[in-house]
């Protein structure tokens, strides 16, 4: 499964002591390809990413590197000859170095004039060609990433690993280091895997999303196809809130007080139901449920609605059309969009 890909793992597992960080992880990723790794804090995110890199030693399965073995089958190849590069949330410029030399440092042994060249045309890329001879604390956070950034580009790496790598930017400056971490990435061709919690990095940057709990991978797909089947509630819920409903799932379907929901695959017991919130909408029908009003509040593009539906004893949120309205303690028709509603067992 190796060859071909920028960088594999194959059935890779990791303890620190008896505690499991990575239990037994598969992911291939191709050239170019970038893969957001997206998982609640302890998953084993960092530890995989780890393994990649060969800060860590797999205590089984294989890593490989443009189809080199680097890691497994007797093999363990230092991270600094593994030809990938690393980006960490902390950035981890080196102080004493001005910029210039913080880009150059992985360019060591190639003639001068290329260095030169290398690094002029890096820092021009993010913007700070004026401040090769600054030192990192004369940088702001987000000179400092970017700079990490062109560090880590420098070599021209194949696989860049990135852990959460724009969490310590505000929302700005956060959207456009992504913007041009995407940008350098595709101009050269190098592949990524991108450790974040932040959804939102994954849907503007990730060609595809790897999804891990307690040591796994439970979903690896493009945003949209995790969007149209989401794996689980956490997978569900990475695009946005969702009201989750209880439900008894009986012979093929899930039962609930927002109706009935086809569940082949899934068996007899307790379960629940997630809708999206612009899954419901106001109309009458043979599948109506009533409900009623408790609040609402206008957002914008969309009219967000409390409403207490019968049968139901947890109010739910959900957002309709900004163009109808609906009256606080006035009551209301709705229905559930069964595309955007997912049942899994409780
Ligand atoms: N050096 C270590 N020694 C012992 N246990 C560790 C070590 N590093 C991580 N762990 C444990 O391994 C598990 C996975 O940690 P890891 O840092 O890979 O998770 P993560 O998904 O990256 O989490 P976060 O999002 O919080 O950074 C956690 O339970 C963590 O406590």
């Amino acid at each position: 499964m190796s060859a071909g890909f920028a960088l594999s793992l194959e059935h890779v597992r990791h303890s620190y002591g008896d505690k499991v960080a990575v239990a037994d992880v598969s992911l291939a990723v191709r050239a170019g390809e970038i893969v957001a790794l997206l998982g609640p804090s302890g998953c084993g995110k960092s530890t995989l990413l780890r393994l990649a890199a060969g800060l860590e030693r797999p205590d089984a399965g294989k890593v490989a590197v443009g189809g080199r073995i680097v890691a497994g089958e007797g093999a363990f190849v230092p991270p600094e000859r593994r030809g990938l590069s690393l980006v960490f949330q902390d950035y981890a410029l080196f102080p004493h170095l001005d910029i210039a030399a913080n880009v150059a440092f992985g360019l060591k042994g190639r003639p001068r004039g290329e260095i030169g060249a290398i690094v002029a045309d890096l820092l021009g890329r993010i913007g700070l060609a004026d401040r090769a001879r600054a030192y990192p604390h004369m940088l702001s956070g987000g000179e400092q990433q970017r700079v990490a950034l062109a560090r880590a580009l420098a070599p021209n790496p194949a696989v860049l690993l990135m852990d959460e790598p724009f969490s310590n930017l505000d929302q700005r400056l956060r959207e456009g280091m992504r913007t041009e971490t995407v940008r350098l990435l595709r101009e050269r061709g190098a592949a990524a895997v991108l450790v974040t919690h932040d959804p939102d990095d994954a849907l503007a940057a990730a060609d595809r999303m790897a999804l891990m709990r307690a040591g796994r991978l439970v979903q690896v797909g493009t945003p949209e196809e995790v969007f149209r089947a989401p794996a689980d509630r956490f997978a569900a819920r990475l695009f946005g809130e969702v009201a989750e409903v209880p439900a008894v799932i009986a012979g093929g379907r899930a039962w609930s007080a927002l109706g009935a929901f086809p569940t082949p695959r899934l068996a007899d017991g307790p379960g629940i139901v997630c809708v999206r919130r612009d899954a419901v909408t106001l109309a009458d029908g043979p599948e109506a449920i009533g409900a009623r009003v408790l609040a609402t509040r206008f957002l914008g593009e969309r009219r967000q609605l409390r409403l207490q539906v019968d049968g139901l004893e947890t109010p739910i949120e959900v957002a309709i059309d900004r163009r109808l309205n609906a009256e606080p303690g006035g009551r209301v028709s709705i229905t559930v969009d069964r595309a955007d509603a997912f049942v899994f067992p409780a």
